[in-house]
């Protein structure tokens, strides 16, 4: 399997070459060079495998000769056996049409820890091959983050610096990032939002006074392997469904259009998808984009789901490029005319090519409050309010009634206590596995908002 970039002028890269590069040296993200298709018997074949052997079986089309297949279950095995659920990624039935995938079974409480996990033995495989290091810059909304650094923490060949938008994150969000003490986790707060974050994560990796010195890698979706973990569970709950003969529709609370890419890939995979509802919140980039073919940024303004308090979604770029005919000269060009004025129109050509698959709909924050007392009130679940602004748009999006309605519920509530006790008058208490988190002590840096300041800072302490 060979991974092409979406700007088209970076080298091709094998599995492991875009797992170590994260994004492409001209500044697009990579994505396989044709997407692997299974045939509905392989698919049917699925049903009934433990999640690590689905993983195995799912990812091995994209991983190509890198790994050998019993080399990957191994890491599927040791990457899922750290979570709390032994499916994993569980459905939950809240009525006769909606149904919720939880992802938050990991270490950290969200859907990042289910590729997350997996990335940081792949890092290490990778890096062991050749001997090499690794100084990873990330951006987060606060999830991203806390996966990333459990995965890493204490890896000798690797080195993190996660940068989250100061007091726009959580407590127990960014607990789980500045509690933990190892020489290879550096914590930076930046003046900012997470999109001023991940605009400088990007420039590192163009920087060459940066890359002389060290490799640059990525742990957000920028990452292929990322996403690549992520299609796994679209399977999961497709076979539990009655899928491969019948087709679901998935609503995603979305950001950065990571996990609702992966289901696009599982979609062209094979997997029989009636609709990916596309769910934002008040930043509704993604919505404007996909509804009206407006992409254009707007301020970020915070919201009880901050990890979606995204104004420029990252894996878009893939849909683009997909869509658009995979022209990447074509892409470059009008990825940097957005680039310059913050603001493009979609083309004909990738606003029909997006509509096929995709819909979209926006939550205000009375909606998600409104949502989260629904699911407790109707259902007893209690969800945080990144799943109720997925949750109000799978209840609220026009799709045929007997078509399963599978919401990706992405973070456990008490992740969000705060926004969940406010709508719900309910507090969900922290699970076992997080441990003492409030009685630790934190250890973060505080940094201006410009990229001169984190650079100077990554320059002086890595090592
Ligand atoms: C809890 C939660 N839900 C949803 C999202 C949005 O996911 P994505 O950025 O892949 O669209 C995020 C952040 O990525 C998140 O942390
Ligand atoms: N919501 C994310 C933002 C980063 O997104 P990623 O999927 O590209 O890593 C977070 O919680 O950090």
């Amino acid at each position: 399997m060979k991974y092409v970039s979406t700007r088209g002028s970076a080298p091709s890269l094998d599995f492991a070459g875009v797992t170590l590069a994260g994004l492409a040296s001209d500044g697009g993200l990579y994505v396989p060079e044709e997407w692997p298709r299974f045939t509905q018997d392989e698919i049917t074949a699925m049903r009934g495998l433990p999640y690590a052997e689905l993983a195995a079986r799912v990812m091995q089309p994209f991983v190509g000769d890198c790994l050998t297949p019993d080399r990957l279950l191994e890491l599927t095995t040791q990457a899922y056996g750290r979570f709390a659920h032994k499916a994993v990624t569980p459905l939950v039935q809240l009525d006769e049409q909606q149904w919720l995938l939880e992802l938050f079974h990991g270490p950290t409480l969200a859907f990042k820890d289910v590729a997350l996990q997996l990335l940081g033995l792949l890092f290490e495989e990778f890096l062991g091959r050749e001997d090499g290091n690794l100084t990873i810059v990330g951006a987060t909304s606060g999830d991203t983050g806390s996966a990333a650094i459990d995965a890493v923490a204490g890896l000798d060949r690797v080195e993190i610096f996660m940068l989250h938008p100061k007091g726009r994150v959580s407590d127990v969000q960014r607990r789980q990032m500045t509690t933990v003490r190892a020489p290879n986790v550096h914590n930076i707060a930046i003046d900012g939002s997470f999109d001023d974050a991940q605009a400088m994560v990007k420039r590192i990796f163009a920087d060459a006074d940066v890359t002389a010195k060290h490799r640059i890698g990525a742990v957000n979706s920028i990452n292929w392997a990322r996403l690549m973990a992520q299609v796994v569970y679209y399977f999961a709950a497709s076979l539990q469904l009655g899928g491969p003969e019948r087709k679901l529709a998935f609503s995603v609370p979305t950001g950065n259009f990571g996990d609702v890419f992966a289901g696009y890939v599982a979609a062209q995979m094979g997997l029989p998808i009636e609709r990916l509802v596309v769910a934002t919140n008040i930043n509704d980039i993604l919505h404007r984009a996909l509804s009206q073919g407006d992409y254009s940024t707007g301020t970020v303004t915070p919201t009880a789901a901050p990890s979606m308090d995204i104004q420029v979604s990252s894996n878009f770029e893939r849909l683009l490029f997909d869509v658009g005919g995979r022209d990447g000269a074509a892409l470059a060009e009008q990825m940097r005319a957005f680039e310059a004025s913050k603001a493009m129109r979609l083309t004909n050509a990738q606003q029909q090519g997006a509509s096929a698959l995709f819909t979209s709909t926006r939550a205000d924050e009375g909606e998600t409050a409104q949502s989260m007392r629904w699911a407790y009130e109707h259902c007893g679940e209690i969800i945080d309010p990144h799943t109720a602004i997925g949750l109000h748009a799978a209840r609220h999006a026009e799709l045929p009634g007997d078509i399963p309605v599978v919401t990706l519920a992405t973070a456990h509530p008490a992740k969000f206590n705060d926004a969940v006790e406010r709508a719900t008058g309910t507090r969900p208490p922290l699970p076992a596995r997080v441990g003492d988190l409030f009685a630790r002590e934190e250890a973060y840096v505080e940094l201006p908002g410009t990229y001169e300041a984190v650079r100077d800072h990554i320059l002086a302490n890595a090592s």
